[in-house]
């Protein structure tokens, strides 16, 4: 089958004028174009059929059916066609009623061949940004992984229940569990099987927004709201309207942003900065936190009544050291990922024995950790069978702590593996990352806690952190 150049488009020209026939036969292939010219409704049908046209010329009054006749069957046949309808000055409106139809453009006769060409040129363009747009949301998808949640341990099975119930409603959704436990993994698949499934999807990591900026990102402000608000601003609430708006580390926001959010979660409405006027934002909230919000609430550091409207449903996650039966299937799809093979192709590069070793060990940084044990893992067998001695070293000697505290003791540590340039001359940036996990590490993982020891907004460790992860995915 011949090839067709990107510029170049097949067109299906309906119209029973045969001096018009003549005219396309000879004017189409002369701009690039392929064109199958018919002379009424019925042989257009027919076509249709057989072929594939990326768009169609029709006329609006033909012996057999009207033009709008034929444009209803075509998309109904193939909504990718762009149709447009050929008409006389007099009926105007009908090719109004067309362009209701889902027809791309109308044109009047007697047709003029640059008004065509124009018109072809649009619908080129339009398909150039489809094709783009399909692309990115594959790469997308890649991106960010199969969203596939995986396990079917006793506890995962009441996740997946909670989720196949709450998924279809609109209603408020609480996710909950230690960090890299699966939390993004949940609020997606909700997502995916909500009705908002073809609606935006809008995640937000409350943790990374600037404080000053944090009311302003998710609310918006008007123009002149503060000092270097210079235009009307769209926030993030309006951004997801019609869609999901996943909120993040919801534990970072502070009370202020939280009076916020109860009273969107109440009223539906959203107000910008400056603004005098609230605005009705049809949006679906689910949060996700790996703090204790009830020990927060006894601190004062969060508002009960929020918490209680959020919670109507809340999906906690277990940690994976207690649904250890997930691990094995987990591990043959985390290492499917980074083999970017599929799980069926690397279920043999997995010795029994290692995962046994697997299973004896507490994974304190959860599914996240296991990915980044078999990505390491994958890395040092050189794409073969996964001994127990290609494990990072803390699972190997079920360490549960990554030892930051001895960073140059084990050189097999992963965690020296993976940082750049750690052999023999540690730069000044991996001392700094060693002090910042080893604070980390103090607090419990506690970022805010971790960012005001450091003396470092929040924001910025949140960088730090993000650029050492990316360091350590290039590094391998
Ligand atoms: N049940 C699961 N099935 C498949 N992959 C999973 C599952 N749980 C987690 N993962 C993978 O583990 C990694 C961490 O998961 P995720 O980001 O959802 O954790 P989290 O709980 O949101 O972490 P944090 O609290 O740090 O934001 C991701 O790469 C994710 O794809």
């Amino acid at each position: 089958m011949a090839t067709q150049p990107h510029n170049s488009l097949r067109i299906l020209f309906v119209d029973d004028e045969s001096s018009l026939q003549e005219f396309m036969r000879l004017e189409m292939p002369r701009l690039g174009h392929q064109v199958t010219v018919c002379q009424d409704g019925t042989t257009a049908l027919q076509a249709l059929k057989t072929a594939t046209f990326d768009a169609a010329i029709l006329d609006l009054r033909m012996p057999d059916m009207t033009g709008i006749d034929v444009l209803e069957k075509l998309k109904q046949v193939s909504p990718d066609t762009e149709a447009v309808i050929m008409t006389g000055y007099a009926s105007k409106e009908t090719a109004v009623e067309a362009l209701r139809l889902g027809a791309f453009d109308y044109i009047t006769k007697p047709c003029r061949i640059v008004e065509i060409e124009g018109i072809l040129i649009r619908i080129l363009e339009r398909r150039k940004l489809k094709n783009k747009n399909l692309a990115l949301q594959t790469r997308v998808q890649a991106a960010e992984g199969s969203t596939g949640l995986i396990g079917h341990s006793p506890t995962m099975d009441v996740v997946h229940r909670v989720i196949e119930t709450v998924a279809p409603t609109d209603s408020t959704v609480l996710i909950t569990g230690e960090t890299g436990s699966g939390k993004d993994v949940v609020a997606r698949t909700i997502y995916q099987k909500s009705r908002r499934a073809d609606m935006p999807f809008v995640p937000v990591n409350c943790g990374a927004l600037s404080p000053t900026l944090v009311e302003s990102e998710l609310f918006g402000h008007r123009k002149g709201a503060f000092t270097g608000a210079d235009r009307d601003h769209k926030g993030l609430f309006e951004v997801a309207n019609g869609g999901t708006l996943f909120l993040d580390e919801l534990g970072e926001l502070n009370k202020n942003i939280q009076v916020k959010l109860l009273r969107f979660l109440e009223s539906g409405e959203v107000r910008r900065l400056g603004d005098t006027e609230s605005i009705r934002c049809n949006v679906r909230v689910i949060c996700a936190t790996n703090r204790d919000l009830h020990k927060m609430i006894q601190a004062d550091e969060f508002r009960e009544d929020l918490m209680y409207r959020l919670n109507t449903f809340e999906i906690q996650l277990p940690p994976l050291r207690e649904r250890r039966e997930d691990l094995p299937q987990l591990a043959k799809h985390l290492l499917a990922r980074s083999a970017k093979r599929t799980p069926e192709q690397v279920a043999n590069l997995l010795k029994p024995e290692t995962i046994d070793a697997m299973l004896d060990y507490e994974w304190p940084g959860n599914v996240r950790e296991l990915a980044n044990a078999m990505e390491y893992a994958y890395i040092v067998a050189g794409g073969q069978e996964i001994g127990v001695g290609h494990l990072p070293a803390n699972v190997r000697l079920k360490r549960s702590k990554i030892p930051f505290a001895q960073p140059l003791a084990d050189q097999n540590s992963p965690m020296i593996l993976q940082m750049p340039g750690a052999a023999n001359t540690r730069t000044l940036h991996d001392i700094e990352m060693e002090h910042i996990l080893r604070v980390l590490e103090k607090n419990n993982r506690n970022k805010p806690a971790t960012a005001a020891e450091l003396g470092i907004s929040l924001k910025t460790l949140y960088n730090k952190l993000n650029r050492w992860e990316e360091q350590r995915k290039t590094a391998g």
